[in-house]
């Protein structure tokens, strides 16, 4: 008899504890924390109250503080650390994780520098390995309290995410596929500088017409550069683009757009990042973001005026002026 697949998760935050508590459900799953206290509390508790509160964890999770132990036990590796630290997290155990062993990101950021996605980075430090994603419309917290939701596996063979799809599905989380690896991973990417921009709006009391309108032209935005750069225009208009951008600028959870509204407030980027307390990947993304649109030829206005930002060079206000001297023209062309 075969034994069960053993699913790894590296990175014990809201999306790394909430995926592998979706995996515990359906296969034995170690999630790694950096923090011995946070692997002892799951351990011992149940629970992880930096990230998830008092939200009770499955009883088959187990975790570790051991990066070499998790990365030795994977069947399937689960990448949920944030995207500036996937280089150094990985480079522990490159020759440490079983050939052939499939690696999915959680990430929705780009390595700042590199300008590469976490799918690029990651089949950089573990060369040979079957890489994808898992992407989405995925508010940790709702997940973690048993709200329906749905996601998407996206990996270049199709064979490989319908091995891993059973392995994160439940009965109110659907987990579909795409070989869009591109496609999938950019949408969690460009939405949410889309999210500081429709959390600046929010904080500056603007109406419901006027946040259609950021999600809207910002969907445009995140299409053009998507097809620009060789994904099919098709995957924005799914879970992981519209999805995705829908649930992350409205959700008062979602941390980027909070980083946005504190922006609105008055707050420097430093001191609104300082008060959320934890990742809002658009920060760092924004001004890669911009030097791909420049690289690409294609205009992002509204992911200029975030990036402006900031970078503390405009603020809100000033950059929602800006977008309204933009020219309308025809719906379907740049601007
Ligand atoms: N939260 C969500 O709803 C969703 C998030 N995502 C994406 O998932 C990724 C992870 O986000 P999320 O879990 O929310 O982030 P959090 O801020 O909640 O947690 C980040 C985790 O990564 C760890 N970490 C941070 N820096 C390093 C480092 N340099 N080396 C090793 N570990 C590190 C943190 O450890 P420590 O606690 O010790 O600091 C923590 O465990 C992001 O790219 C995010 O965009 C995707 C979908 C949904
Ligand atoms: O990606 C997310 C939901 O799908 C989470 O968004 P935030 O990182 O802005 O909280």
């Amino acid at each position: 008899m075969s034994r069960p697949v053993q699913v790894v998760v590296l990175g014990a935050g809201s999306w790394g504890t909430t995926v592998a508590g979706l995996a515990a459900h359906n296969t034995p799953t170690l999630l790694w924390s950096r923090s011995s206290a946070a692997a002892e509390e799951i351990n011992t508790e149940r629970r992880n109250s930096r990230y998830l509160g008092d939200r009770e964890l499955p009883a088959g999770l187990r975790a570790t503080d051991d990066i070499i132990e998790a990365a030795r036990a994977a069947d399937v590796l689960v990448v949920g650390v944030p995207s500036h630290a996937i280089r150094s997290t990985l480079s522990e155990i490159s020759n440490e994780v079983r050939a052939w062993v499939p690696v999915l990101s959680l990430a929705k950021g780009l390595e700042p520098g590199t300008r590469q996605r976490p799918t690029e980075v990651i089949a950089e430090c573990l060369p040979g390995h079957p890489v994808g994603l898992l992407a989405g419309p995925n508010i940790a917290r709702e997940i973690a309290d048993g709200m329906a939701a749905a996601a998407v596996v996206a990996t270049q063979d199709d064979r490989v995410a319908s091995a891993l799809q059973p392995l994160f599905a439940s009965s109110v989380f659907r987990v579909y596929r795409n070989t869009d690896v591109l496609g999938c991973e950019l949408g969690g990417v460009l939405k949410n500088i889309v999210a500081i921009a429709s959390g600046m709006a929010d904080g500056l009391g603007v109406g419901d017409n006027t946040r259609a309108m950021v999600l809207a032209r910002g969907l445009a935005e995140m299409t053009r550069l998507g097809e620009a750069m060789g994904a099919d225009p098709r995957t924005f208009a799914g879970l992981t683009g519209v999805g995705d951008l829908i649930a992350t600028c409205m959700s008062p959870a979602s941390r980027n757009r909070r980083v946005g509204e504190a922006l609105a407030r008055g707050l420097t980027v430093e001191q609104a990042v300082a008060e959320l307390g934890q990742v809002a990947e658009g920060v760092k993304t924004a001004p890669t973001v911009m030097e791909l649109a420049r690289d690409f030829d294609v205009e992002m206005p509204i992911a200029a005026e975030v990036e402006a930002v900031v970078a503390g060079r405009r603020t809100p206000a000033d950059a929602y002026r800006g977008l309204r001297k933009v020219a309308p023209g025809d719906e379907h062309d740049m601007a």
